[in-house]
């Protein structure tokens, strides 16, 4: 995965050429480079993340003990789902190789960051709810068989675990430690890695802001189905913009999103 480190190409403008020192300047509490590349960074945005009216169950991996233990997570999260916990804390080593410097691109715009427009001036959400808004002939349609039906088949919950964190930060090692774990204990889970979807799905996708928020909104959606149909769906993508996470979340039933957020010191 460390491939990662050379950066693909990618149409838009400044996103691989700016100095280190540019990438650090907004939004980081230990000035440039300190802690090594990542987690600095990381930290300033857990702040405000976990911080005003989220309610909601988090997930924060702190960074120094030991490895990634699929096991311990996974019996730590099972304990959620049952009992509805908030908050858990897993370990996890963080003698890691320094994450790539593009992948902290996306942080610049964070702060202040201006809604996304398409070139008509469209907010986002009003370019992806156009076409229903429009017709006339688009309908939902039931089925006898829903959620809880197959809930019930499979003896198991379906919800959304939601993995966010720098590129090279573990998300995708994490996601797969959970799933295997989860699976030996005879529960049906499916991962959506975001590098994966990129060569699928997302494949038109860009990282400049806009493609990022419209990025999320898809996996947020694609794993509301996964839940819907009764799986754990574990999503592992960098999502660094707390108001796509948040829309993400609310396309959810209260406590079958959990945020995981992978904290790297
Ligand atoms: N700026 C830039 N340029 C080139 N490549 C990049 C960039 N940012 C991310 N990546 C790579 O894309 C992988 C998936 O990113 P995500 O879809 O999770 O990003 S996001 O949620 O839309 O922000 C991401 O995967 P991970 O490293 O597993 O996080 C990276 O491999
Ligand atoms: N807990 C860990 N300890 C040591 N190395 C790790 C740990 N978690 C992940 N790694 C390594 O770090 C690199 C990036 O991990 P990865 O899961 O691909 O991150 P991400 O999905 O956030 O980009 C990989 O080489 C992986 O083997």
């Amino acid at each position: 995965m460390l491939a990662k480190a050379v950066p693909r190409p990618c149409s838009g403008a400044g996103r691989h050429g700016a100095p280190a020192a540019r990438l650090w300047s907004v939004g980081v509490a230990g000035g440039p480079r300190r802690g090594g590349a990542g987690g600095r960074l990381v930290a300033a945005d857990a702040g405000e993340r976990m911080t005003g009216s989220e309610a909601v169950p988090v997930v924060a991996v702190a960074a120094g003990k030991q490895p990634v233990n699929g096991s311990a997570m996974a019996d730590k999260f099972l304990t959620m789902c049952n009992t509805w916990c908030i908050n858990i804390f897993v370990d996890v080593q963080s003698s890691k190789p320094t994450p790539p410097t593009w992948s902290l691109m996306e942080y610049e715009q964070q702060p202040g960051r201006k809604p996304c427009t398409d070139k008509n001036g469209l907010g986002i959400d009003k370019l992806v709810t156009s076409t229903v808004g429009k017709s006339t002939n688009v309908l939902w349609h039931d089925c006898p068989i829903g959620q809880f039906e197959r809930q019930e088949l499979l003896n198991q919950k379906g919800c959304v675990v939601w993995i966010t964190g720098l590129s090279g930060s573990g998300k995708s090692t994490l996601a797969c430690a959970l799933s295997r774990e989860l699976h030996s204990r005879g529960h049906l889970t499916y991962i959506l890695d975001g590098d994966n979807l990129r060569h699928g799905l997302n494949r038109d996708l860009c990282f400049e802001a806009k493609d990022r928020a419209e990025n999320i909104r898809r996996v947020g959606e694609v794993a509301k189905l996964f839940a819907d149909a009764g799986l754990i769906c574990i999503a592992s993508l960098i999502s660094p913009y707390r108001s796509e996470r948040s829309a993400c979340r609310k396309l959810l039933h209260n406590s079958t999103f959990i945020e995981v957020y992978f904290h790297t010191l």
